[in-house]
C-alpha cells in the first residue's frame, strides 16, 4: 500500500487550529505590531534618533555658553520665533537650538544642564546595540541627582552673576536653603551633600584598610540572621494551565494484533496534552482512556512522578495484554506521594542546607545581593502549543506499514503498541515466540524504506522492557519550550543542586537532572542541529534556580559569538582570571592558563574540605554556613563552578595535551568540590573525544551526527545519525540511552533573561579565579630585576663559586625544573654577572670572586 504523503506544513504548530476570519484578523494585527517592536531595524533608528538629540542637546548648549548674550533677547520671546523668519539667532544649531539651550540652561539647571545629554547618549547606545551597554536606570539616578545638587551649588556659590550658573531651579533651591538656613546653614548642607558624596563613590579609609578578600565579601552577622528568614526571592511562576477536562493527556496508542482477530482495538493512554488533528475515523473501534503505562522510571528524571495521577478506575481498564512481558519494577506509591508533594520540600540529607543551623547566627550567602530577583518565566515564550499533535491516520498507516514490512520477512508479532512524542513516535512491538531479535534490527532501514520516512530508530529490545521499539517521527512536530520545563512543579521544587531541564522525553515527561550527579557533560551534533540551543538550555536553567552567591560559569567560546550574550552578568554569574578584561574567553591561551587556573581552584577547595574535615562542597558548605569554620583561616562559601566549552574540536586542534590533559584531571576529581565540566563539539571524532575525556564524562549527550561512527564516539552505539535535528536528540545517562526533544529556548529569550540579571545589582567584579602564570611565558619574557627569583642569589653564588654559567648546573645541584633554572640563568644575564648564551657552550662568568660578586649584588640592591 502506498504511503499517504502528508502535506508539508510550513506553519507553527500553535497556528494550525481552525480558526474564524475575525480571530486571525486580531492576530495578524497584533502580530505585525509585536514583529514591527522586535524588529531590529526599529531599535537601530530608536538608537540613532537618541543618539542624535544627544549631540543635538550639547552643540545647542555649548553654543549657548558663548551667544546667549547676544541671543538672550530674542529667545526670551519664547516659541513664536520659531515661526518669525525675521528673527536670527547665533547658536550654532539655530532658533531651536538656542530656545532648546535656554530652557534647559536658563529655566531649569544652569551649566549642570548638560548632564542631560548623557542620558540620551546612554539610551541611544543601549538602543543601537541592543544591549545594556550602560545602565540607564544608574544614570537616570547620577543625572537626575546631580543637576539638582550642581545646580544648586551654583546657584549658591555664584548668586548674582549675569549668567544664571545655577539655572532657575539650582536659583529656587538656593535661596529655599538660604532663607531656611541662613547662608551659613544653606553652605553647610551643600558642602556635606558633597562630602557625603565623596565619602559614597571613594570611600576613603579613616581606620586601618581592610584585609582584602578573594572572595565575595561576607555579610555580617545582624544582616545574615535576616536573610535566614527571608534567602531570595522567588518570583511568582505563572501557572501553566492545566488541559481542559476530557483533554487526552499523552498518548499511547495499543493496538492488539491477535491472529484470529483481524482488527484492531486502539486505545489512547494519556500521558500529556494530545491533540488529534482529524476527527476519529472509521476503523478505530474504541478510544479509551487509560492510565499511562507504567515504566521504568529512570532515577533523575522526577516530573514523571509529579503529574496528575489519572482517576483509578481508569487503570482497571487496563488490558493485560499492556503489561509488558517482563516484570518492571514501578513507582511505589511511597515514591509517587513524595514527587507530588507541591509543599516546601521536607529537609533530607540531600537537601541543599543540611547543617543542624542555629536560626540567628547562620551566614547566608545570598545576603551580599539580598535584592537579588531570579528570572521568572513570562519572561519566556510559549512555542506554540504544547499539545502533541498526533493524526490517528497517521498512527494506523504507520502501524499497518510496520506490520505488513515485518510479516514480508516473516516476522509475526503479538502485539503493538504506541507512544506520541512531541517528536518521535515510538511503536512498541512485542515479536511471537521464537522471532530472532537481530532479524528485526536488520531490518531497520526496510522499514524506514516502507514507511518513507527519515530518522527511523529501532531499539531492540527496549532495556527492561522485553519489547522491540521503533521510532517513527511525527510528521507535525511539537516545540518543547522552555518556558513549561521552568514553570513546572518538578523544576521549581527541584531539590537539586544544580538542577537542568533539558527537555520531554518520547512519552512526555519533562527531563529534569541535576548536573551535580552527572557530574560532567559531552555534547555533539552536527552543525545547526541544536547543540547552541541544548547549551542555552542549560544555562538558563541554572540562572532560573540559583542566586548568584551559589554558582559561578566559566565560558569558553573559541567561535567568538554564541556565548557572548552572557558577558552582560560578568558581575553577576561570572568567574574570571584576574587581570582579564574579558569574562567570555575565545583565545586559546588564555583557555589553557583558566584551565590550569581551574586546577589550581580544585586544588585550593580539597585543601580547604580537607581542613574542615568534609568529603564534598555540600558537607562543606553547610559547615561553613553553620559558622563552624573560620573565615580568618582561609574559608568561605564556595559557588558550584559551571564550565562550559562551546566548541571543543577548535582547542584540542590548536592546543591539544595542553587543553586535553587539565579538563581529564578536573573531569576526574572536580566532582566533589563542585566544578562541573559542559563540553560541546560539532565534530565528535575520536581525536577530539579521545579516550581519556570520555571516560571521565560519563553522561553524553548527541544531536544529530553526520555517520554512524560519531554516534559511536559520542555515545558507543549508533542511533544519533538517525535522529531528525531541531533539537531532537539522544542523552546516555546512568548506562541508559534515551530519546528526548531538547526544550527551546530561543536567542531573543535568553537576552532577556540576562537582561532581566544584568540590570539587578552585582557584585564589584567578577568571582577570581586563582592566578595562573605558564612557565613558559616567563621562559621568554622580559623580567624586571625587582621581581628577581628568590634563589637568584644562591644561583648567583653557585655559578661565580664554579665558575660556569652553565643551565643545567643550576638544575642538578639547586634541584630544579628546567624552565626554572632557564629563568634564572637569564635574570643572570640581565643582572650582568654571566654572558650571553652561546649555544651548546657554557655561558661566561663575568663576575670572578665572591667578593666582587657581592658588591655586585648590593648594588643591585
Ligand atoms: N530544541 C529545539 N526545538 C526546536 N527547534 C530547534 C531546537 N533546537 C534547535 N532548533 C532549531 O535549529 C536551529 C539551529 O539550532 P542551533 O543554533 O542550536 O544549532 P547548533 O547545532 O548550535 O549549530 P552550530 O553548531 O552551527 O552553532 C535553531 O535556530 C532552531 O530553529
Amino acid at each position: 500500500m502506498a504511503t499517504k504523503s502528508k502535506p508539508k506544513n510550513k506553519k507553527p504548530i500553535a497556528r494550525n487550529h481552525n480558526t474564524t476570519g475575525t480571530w486571525k484578523v486580531e492576530k495578524e494585527e497584533k502580530v505585525q505590531l509585536r514583529e514591527l517592536a522586535k524588529d531590529e531595524r526599529t531599535w537601530k533608528i530608536a538608537g540613532t534618533t537618541f543618539l542624535l538629540v544627544s549631540v543635538f542637546l550639547i552643540i545647542s548648549f555649548i553654543s549657548y555658553f558663548f551667544t546667549w548674550r547676544q541671543d538672550f533677547t530674542q529667545i526670551s520671546r519664547g516659541s513664536d520665533i520659531l515661526w518669525d523668519p525675521d528673527v536670527k539667532v547665533l547658536n550654532l544649531l539655530g532658533k531651536l537650538g538656542a530656545l532648546t539651550a535656554h530652557y534647559f540652561i536658563y529655566r531649569l539647571f544652569g551649566v549642570a544642564a548638560i548632564l542631560i545629554c548623557t542620558f540620551f547618549f546612554v539610551v541611544g547606545v543601549n538602543l543601537l546595540w541592543r544591549r545594556r551597554v550602560f545602565s540607564v536606570w544608574r544614570n537616570l539616578k547620577y543625572v537626575t541627582l546631580g543637576m539638582l545638587v550642581v545646580s544648586a551649588i551654583l546657584a549658591f556659590l555664584l548668586p548674582d552673576e549675569e549668567f544664571r550658573w545655577g539655572g532657575g531651579v539650582g536659583n529656587m533651591i538656593a535661596s529655599w536653603l538660604r532663607g531656611s538656613l541662613g547662608t551659613i546653614g544653606a553652605g553647610a548642607v551643600l558642602g556635606l551633600i558633597v562630602i557625603a558624596y565623596f565619602i559614597w563613590q571613594f570611600n576613603p579609609a579613616f581606620s586601618f584598610p581592610k584585609k582584602l578578600k578573594r572572595a565575595q565579601p561576607e555579610a555580617d552577622t545582624a544582616a545574615a540572621t535576616e536573610a535566614m528568614e527571608q534567602p531570595v526571592e522567588e518570583e511568582a511562576v505563572p501557572e501553566i494551565k492545566k488541559p481542559a477536562a476530557g483533554e487526552t493527556k499523552g498518548a499511547k496508542l495499543v493496538i492488539d494484533t491477535e491472529v484470529e482477530k483481524p482488527k484492531y482495538d486502539i486505545k489512547l493512554i494519556n500521558k500529556e496534552p494530545v491533540v488529534q488533528a482529524k476527527e476519529e475515523e472509521e476503523g478505530y473501534e474504541r478510544i479509551t482512556v487509560l492510565k499511562p503505562e507504567v515504566r521504568k522510571p529512570t532515577p533523575p528524571v522526577k516530573e514523571a512522578v509529579a503529574e496528575p495521577e489519572p482517576d483509578p478506575a481508569q487503570e482497571l481498564e487496563m488490558p493485560a495484554a499492556v503489561k509488558p512481558v517482563k516484570p518492571v519494577k514501578p513507582l511505589s506509591d511511597e515514591a509517587l506521594k513524595l514527587e507530588i508533594n507541591s509543599g516546601p520540600i521536607a529537609p533530607t540529607p540531600e537537601a541543599a542546607t543540611p547543617a543542624p543551623v542555629e536560626k540567628t547566627k547562620a551566614y547566608e550567602p545570598a545576603l551580599d545581593l539580598k535584592h537579588y530577583k531570579k528570572p521568572s518565566a513570562d519572561l519566556l515564550e510559549s512555542h506554540g502549543s504544547e499539545k502533541v499533535v498526533q493524526d490517528p491516520a497517521e498512527l494506523e498507516n504507520n502501524k499497518n506499514q510496520i506490520i505488513k514490512t515485518l510479516a514480508n520477512y516473516d516476522i509475526e508479532i503479538q502485539k503493538i503498541s504506541a507512544t506520541v512524542g512531541p517528536t518521535v513516535t515510538l511503536y512498541e512491538i512485542v515479536p511471537a515466540a521464537g522471532v530472532r531479535i537481530s532479524k528485526i534490527k536488520n531490518l531497520e532501514d526496510d522499514i524506514a524504506l516502507s514507511l518513507s520516512a527519515l530518522g527511523i530508530r529501532i531499539i531492540a529490545p527496549i532495556p527492561g522492557r522485553g519489547t522491540i521499539g521503533i521510532e517513527v517521527p511525527n510528521a507535525r512536530k511539537t516545540i518543547v519550550s522552555m518556558k513549561t520545563l521552568l514553570a513546572s512543579d518538578a523544576f521549581r521544587n527541584s531539590s537539586f543542586s544544580l538542577p537542568i531541564a533539558l527537555g520531554k522525553r518520547i512519552d512526555n515527561e519533562n527531563f529534569i537532572v541535576d548536573l551535580a550527579t552527572m557530574p560532567h557533560l559531552l555534547m555533539a551534533g552536527a552543525t545547526g542541529q541544536g547543540k547552541s540551543v541544548g547549551i542555552n538550555a542549560i544555562l538558563v536553567s541554572l540562572l532560573y534556580s540559583k542566586h548568584p552567591s551559589q554558582l559561578k560559569f566559566v565560558l569558553v567560546d573559541p567561535k567568538k559569538v554564541e556565548l557572548s550574550v552572557y558577558s552582560q552578568i560578568v558581575n553577576h554569574f561570572l568567574a574570571r582570571l584576574p587581570n582579564e578584561e574579558d569574562a567570555i574567553i575565545t583565545d586559546t591561551k588564555k583557555v589553557i592558563n583558566t584551565l590550569n587556573a581551574l586546577c589550581i581552584e580544585m586544588d585550593n577547595r580539597y585543601d580547604l574540605l580537607k581542613d574542615a574535615g568534609c568529603r564534598n562542597i555540600k558537607e562543606y558548605n553547610a559547615k561553613f554556613t553553620a559558622r563552624k569554620l573560620n573565615p580568618e583561616k582561609g574559608h568561605q562559601f564556595l559557588p558550584f563552578i559551571v564550565l562550559v566549552v562551546d566548541e571543543f574540536a577548535d582547542l584540542i586542534m590548536t592546543a591539544g595535551k595542553e587543553v586535553e590533559m587539565p579538563i581529564a584531571r578536573l573531569a576526574q576529581l572536580a566532582r566533589a568540590i563542585g566544578i562541573h565540566l559542559i563540553i560541546a563539539t560539532q565534530r565528535p571524532s575520536v581525536n577530539i573525544i579521545t579516550g581519556i575525556i570520555k571516560a571521565n564524562f560519563p553522561a553524553r549527550i548527541a544531536f544529530k551526527v553526520s555517520s554512524k561512527i560519531d554516534s559511536r564516539t559520542i555515545l558507543d552505539a549508533g542511533g544519533a545519525d538517525q535522529l531528525i535535528g531541531k533539537g531532537d536528540m539522544l542523552i546516555s545517562l546512568n548506562g541508559e540511552l534515551s530519546r528526548l526533544q531538547c526544550a527551546f529556548v530561543d536567542t531573543p529569550e535568553v537576552d532577556k533573561v540576562v537582561d532581566f540579571i544584568a540590570y539587578q545589582e552585582g557584585y564589584p567584579q567578577p568571582f577570581l579565579l586563582p592566578e595562573y602564570i605558564d612557565e613558559k611565558d616567563l621562559e621568554t619574557g622580559d623580567f624586571d630585576l625587582d621581581d628577581r627569583d628568590s634563589l637568584f642569589e644562591d644561583a648567583a653564588r653557585l655559578i661565580v663559586a664554579n665558575q660556569i654559567g652553565s643551565t643545567s648546573l643550576l638544575q642538578r645541584r639547586m634541584k630544579l625544573g628546567y624552565n626554572r633554572a632557564g629563568r634564572l640563568m637569564d635574570q643572570l644575564e640581565q643582572a650582568g654577572i654571566v654572558g650571553p648564551n652561546q649555544g651548546s657552550k657554557a655561558r661566561e662568568v663575568l663576575i670572578k670572586t665572591e667578593s666582587e660578586l657581592q658588591q655586585h649584588l648590593d648594588m643591585l640592591g
